[in-house]
């Protein structure tokens, strides 16, 4: 039986006098791979920081692993990685392994209390996103991409189960996408992590992804990646006016 990780009821938000979200209901399923798609200021972020508990919904309900968000405590079971994680400088003084170990001092708690195989679980993350041979590195000597790789091993070493990615594909070359994609749907299928990914690329995920939710305020579409492709041009023109092009 399939176990819903994550339900939206009926959840709205407004920043001020501006409602940026209305009338939200979805659910994220264990294993799937969701890829979120909106125009810029459709409220993907909004709804992110909404799931991750930075934000409170106006009204509505949310719940995380089946329990009510506000009284959610397992937080390490939701990993994320935001937009503007690989934008460190060469000269930025924390090594690869730094950086993923403070990945697990969220789980330590308080008194950050390391795990006893801390060293075996950081090696363990970062052979996950093929970046093993990189842990002396200083973090700001590494490419847009292999920096995003190590934020997502930062994520991975507090075993979530479930990965928010907000467009992390900013600052990753072209070629360079493919096998990041494939990266997250190794992770997705062999660690059966669920991830949300926020893209503007459904092009270039297309093949990875089980799952596809439209946003621009409320969620026009949310089902089968197969039931998107079904969808015609014309119908996304009237969601999104022209923002979000389907290239076949
Ligand atoms: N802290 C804030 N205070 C007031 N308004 C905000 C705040 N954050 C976002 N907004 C507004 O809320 C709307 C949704 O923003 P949000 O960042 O969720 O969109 P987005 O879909 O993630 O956009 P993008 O693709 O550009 O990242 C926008 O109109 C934005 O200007």
């Amino acid at each position: 039986m399939t176990k819903t990780i994550i339900e939206l009821k009926n959840v709205s938000f407004q920043y001020d006098y501006t409602q940026v979200l209305k009338n939200i209901s979805f659910r994220v399923e264990e294993g799937d791979f969701l890829a979120l798609l909106g125009p810029n200021g459709s409220g993907k972020s909004t709804l992110l920081k909404l799931i991750l508990g930075l934000l409170k919904p106006m009204s509505g309900e949310i719940e995380l692993f089946g329990k009510p968000a506000g009284s959610f405590k397992n937080r390490e079971m939701i990993g994320y990685v935001s937009q503007k994680s690989n934008a460190f400088n060469s000269g930025f003084p924390a090594t690869v392994q730094e950086v993923v170990k403070s990945g697990l001092t969220k789980k330590a708690g308080l008194f950050n209390r390391l795990p006893k195989d801390a060293n075996e679980r950081i090696l363990r993350a970062l052979t996950a996103v093929g970046m093993e041979q990189f842990t002396k590195r200083n973090i700001g000597q590494l490419s847009g991409g292999q920096q995003q790789r190590v934020f997502i091993a930062r994520a991975l070493v507090a075993e979530p189960k479930l990965l928010i990615l907000d467009e992390p594909t900013v600052g990753i070359d072209h070629e360079n996408v493919q096998a990041f994609y494939d990266m997250l749907a190794r992770l997705n299928e062999e660690q059966n992590i669920s991830m949300i990914l926020v893209t503007h690329d459904v092009d270039t995920v297309s093949n990875r992804i089980s799952h596809v939710a439209c946003l621009n305020q409320t969620i026009h579409f949310h089902g089968y990646k197969n039931d998107f492709d079904a969808i015609s041009q014309d119908e996304l023109d009237a969601w999104y006016g022209h923002a979000v092009r389907k290239i076949h």
